[in-house]
């Protein structure tokens, strides 16, 4: 349930549990990690809602953006929002919570890739930042440590195509480029903006077998969270 603290709408009960968030650019890594996560008891993992950003109500945002992103870019962004806010205040089912991406992922990389690239008009990128500010400012969106899984954009393409999400097929080399440099800026040289959590970085361009003993390596720091 919801209540107002400090002028903020906040989830109850929940100051001891921890939020992590899993960060990192396409075809990084992320869902294997979260399912190598998955199988510890005490931890809940929330991926991202890419399903329903495939379908809506028949509709498929995702495949529309990448085939016309100035006239669908908004659309995708702006229900990329409502789900990811509806994840992060989904009540927590248990002590430890690690989520695929955050609403602050997809303003400050996305939307403004989007933007930055030419490809969303200053009006849509107006009315999709006033929409963030309202939310992160009278919505609490918590998180205790964001864990960035560092790949170079090659490594990215190399397991994007493997994967073959149809929609992804129009994807270059070049667009994996600017989400990367956008996430650096972002959290490792602090450039652009605010980080609102300490930063684990995993570096992620190794073969399955090394991050399973990466992420096994990293369990208590990610674990102790909010301690
Ligand atoms: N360390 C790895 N080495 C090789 N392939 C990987 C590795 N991690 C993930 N993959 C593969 O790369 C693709 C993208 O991985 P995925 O976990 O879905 O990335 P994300 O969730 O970040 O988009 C999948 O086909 C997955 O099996
Ligand atoms: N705000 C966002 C978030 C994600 N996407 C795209 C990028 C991928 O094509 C897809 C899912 O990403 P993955 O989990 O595979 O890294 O959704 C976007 O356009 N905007």
């Amino acid at each position: 349930m919801l209540s107002s603290s400090q002028g903020k709408l906040v989830r109850n009960g929940e100051g001891k549990k921890s939020v992590i968030w899993l960060e990192g650019n396409i075809a990084s890594g992320k869902t294997t990690c979260l399912e190598y996560f998955s199988k510890t008891s005490d931890i809940e993992v929330l991926t991202e809602p890419v399903s329903k950003w495939r379908n809506v109500q028949g509709c498929n945002p995702l495949g529309l953006m990448y085939q016309d992103p100035s006239r669908w870019g908004l659309t995708l962004q702006t229900y990329v929002q409502l789900t990811m806010l509806d994840r992060h205040v989904l009540p927590m089912a248990s002590p430890i919570r690690m989520m695929e991406r955050s609403i602050y992922s997809a303003k400050y990389i996305f939307v403004e890739n989007l933007y930055k690239s030419g490809k969303m008009p200053e009006v849509d990128f107006a009315v999709l930042s006033e929409w963030f500010e309202w939310i992160v400012k009278n919505i609490a969106i918590p998180v205790d440590l964001i864990v960035y899984l560092q790949t170079s954009p090659q490594t990215c393409y190399e397991r994007l195509k493997q994967r073959c999400r149809e929609e992804e097929k129009v994807i270059p080399l070049e667009y994996i480029e600017s989400i990367h440099n956008l996430y650096e800026d972002w959290l490792i040289h602090h450039k652009s903006f605010e980080v609102p959590a300490p930063v684990l970085v995993m570096p992620a361009d190794h073969d399955l077998k090394k991050m399973l003993h990466q992420f096994e390596e990293n369990r208590e720091k990610i674990l102790m969270a909010n301690c």
